[in-house]
């Protein structure tokens, strides 16, 4: 359980400095908008024009509605000062066409709402699917490093928030063009009165995109922690871990670990916040002061005569939805930016590219198996170790042989037949398929042709029939080959004491679901491997969890419905070790002795000594 941080920065989660993003930065991040855009376009094209219309349409009513706010004014003191019985009809007109201006522009504005609601569901629905799908073509290797996993996290983050973008780039179009609009206005009266908005509404730009970037910058350096917080929070309250939990009494150990880092960032969200709120004011001040300085001169100049009543309202209006406008296009292109620095994150999710894919010109996989395989000196390292997990293994898999694999916990078994189904590549030396480099087959062919059942196989919280189905998908309606499998591995006994049989739910996630035990789950899984058409079957420790009786019969059948395909084994229990055609020792990663179970018996080495060890516990 990686308690400790996982960042391996004792205890310094988050700093920010590690983190820095520069202003450059996030105007460069601007260039991952239009990729954006483009996916976006991609999730529904009529319902993006629809908004991008609309808003341009809602982009002139605030300034249609002021001029007309202007021209009714004007017009009641023209009528006031008039004599009696003068006609109305013009300021009805006036005040009608400001009404239906005010509807429309409500309704435009719940249309777009609508709109962006519904294009920002179907963005994160076809971003999920795409972060799924990619996930699907990486290395398991790049599953087991957490930095990649911190990135998948925030491109899982991506499909939720990139949807307020969205409206916020769409936002800033539209009252860019707005402001152009009063902004007209304002020039025609006094250009000094933009230089004074200008400088009322930069301050506080500046402060809002100062602290967003610390936030960024915040949320970003503790993306680790906050995955390990999820961990926590599921590992203190779910179906997979309770039993631990109580049995250990672990519940406070995981949340007192939780308490503490929770608090850690709280604390350093906390410090941000109360100082952007206390900049964020003072900035705001200067704005007000701006805005009042601007009304002042309006003011003045009305009661010089040089401009009418209606003109004030008019000019006083533009200026203060200027102000508002543009310090809501200023501190909204700070969130845009910061919003596409996420983005990045999510692109460059995408980026990474699997190092196990097919070539372009790839073999297609021999059917029958001619040679068999060809171990040339095969070493591997994991990624994040030192130490050689197999070295030095040169030997040949025959076609139609039953190999089984021997030796103590760690000695490099289960990293062995993921070599050969090619889950990694060799760090050195290589292997051959029929006097061809593995690597030079079609990956799908070759996945499709070595079926493996591992030892930590997965329990799906699916059906039974599913979950037999798992080894060959496509085939999950065909009922009858799943039942077939289900006999050939035994868990058709354990199928049909189940309430629902083959639709019976498994695991207790989902509504009636049941529980089996180990025993029972494995018979499950090995079903998959009768699901399969697969020319090689690995086998990982398949019986570890069946009884005496179940292990035998599980054999019998596999040795029968194995005829002439070939076999990888693993196993502990040397009852079903010797039944294979050939045994390879391994200790360390390497090769120490190979030969059928005679012959091993008969060097007197390793293998001998093993059987004769655990023979005599049975005695
Ligand atoms: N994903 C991994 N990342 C890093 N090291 C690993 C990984 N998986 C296994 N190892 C290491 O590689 C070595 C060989 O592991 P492997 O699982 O192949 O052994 P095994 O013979 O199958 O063991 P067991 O009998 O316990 O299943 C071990 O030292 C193990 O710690």
């Amino acid at each position: 359980m990686a308690i400790r941080s996982s960042t391996g920065r004792s205890g310094r989660p988050g700093n920010e400095t590690d983190e820095k993003v520069t202003l450059r930065e996030r105007l460069g991040a601007l260039r991952n908008l239009p990729a954006f855009f483009h996916m976006v376009w991609d999730a529904s094209p009529s319902l993006f024009i629809a908004n991008v219309i609309l808003r341009i349409f809602r982009a002139a009513i605030p300034v249609l509605i002021l001029y007309i706010g202007k021209l009714i004014i004007d017009e009641v003191i023209l009528q006031t000062k008039q004599s009696h019985g003068s006609d109305h009809e013009h300021l009805w007109w006036l005040i009608s066409a400001e009404l239906g201006l005010a509807i429309l522009s409500d309704g435009l504005g719940r249309s777009i709402a609508l709109i962006d609601s519904l294009l920002g569901d179907l963005f994160a629905n076809k971003t999920s699917v795409q972060i799924m799908e990619h996930a699907a073509t990486l290395d398991l290797e790049q599953f087991e490093d957490p930095t990649f996993y911190d990135k998948l996290e925030r491109a899982r983050q991506q499909t939720i928030g990139r949807t307020v973008l969205l409206s916020q780039v769409l936002g800033q179009v539209q009252d860019t063009i707005t402001m152009f609009f009063l902004a007209g206005g304002l020039i025609a009266f006094n250009p000094w009165l933009i230089v004074v908005l200008l400088l009322a509404v930069i301050p506080s730009f500046l402060g809002e995109n100062y602290f967003n970037e610390k936030s960024y910058s915040l949320v970003r350096g503790w993306t680790p922690e906050r995955r390990e917080l999820d961990y926590l929070r599921y590992m203190g309250a779910s179906d997979e871990s309770a039993k631990e939990v109580k049995i250990f009494g672990l519940s406070d150990f995981l949340i007192n670990r939780f308490k503490e880092l929770s608090w850690q960032f709280y604390t350093q969200n906390k410090r941000l916040s109360i100082r952007r709120a206390s900049w964020g004011s003072l900035l705001s001040g200067i704005g007000t002061i701006g805005y009042y300085s601007a009304y002042v001169l309006i003011i003045w100049r009305t009661i010089g005569g040089k401009i009418s009543i209606g003109d004030l309202t008019f000019l006083a209006g533009s200026f203060r939805q200027l102000r508002s406008l543009l310090e809501g296009i200023l501190s909204r292109f700070s969130s845009v930016s910061q919003g596409a620095l996420y983005l990045r994150d999510l692109f460059e999710y995408f980026d990474i590219k699997p190092n196990i894919a097919s070539l372009e010109k790839a073999l297609p996989f021999p059917r029958p198996i001619q040679q068999g395989f060809v171990f040339e000196n095969v070493g591997f390292r994991y990624h994040n170790s030192e130490r050689w997990a197999n070295r030095h293994l040169s030997f040949t898999l025959h076609p139609g042989e039953k190999l089984a694999l021997v030796g103590e916990n760690g000695a490099g078994k289960t990293t062995l037949v993921k070599l050969l189904a090619r889950l990694y590549d060799p760090t050195e030396g290589r292997i051959l398929l029929d006097g061809r480099d593995l690597r030079e087959y079609d990956l799908k062919d070759l996945r499709e042709n070595i079926g493996v059942i591992f030892q930590d196989f997965v329990r799906f919280k699916m059906t039974a029939g599913t979950n037999i189905a798992i080894g060959k998908i496509g085939d999950k309606e065909n009922l009858s080959r799943i039942e077939s499998s289900a006999q050939q591995s035994l868990a058709n006994h354990v199928i049909e004491k189940l309430p629902a049989r083959y639709d019976q739910m498994l695991g207790r996630s989902f509504g009636d679901g049941v529980e089996l035990s180990g025993g029972e789950w494995q018979k499950v899984a090995l079903g998959r491997a009768y699901m399969r058409d697969a020319q090689v079957l690995i086998l990982d420790e398949p019986t570890a969890a069946l009884d005496a009786r179940a292990e035998y019969e599980v054999f019998q059948r596999f040795a029968e419905l194995t005829q002439g395909k070939t076999a990888v084994l693993i196993s502990h229990r040397f009852s079903t070790v010797r039944m294979a055609d050939r045994i390879l020792v391994l200790d360390n990663g390497e090769l120490l002795e190979i030969g059928s179970h005679e012959e091993l018996l008969q060097v007197d080495g390793r293998y001998a000594e093993l059987f004769r060890l655990q023979a005599r516990g049975y005695q």
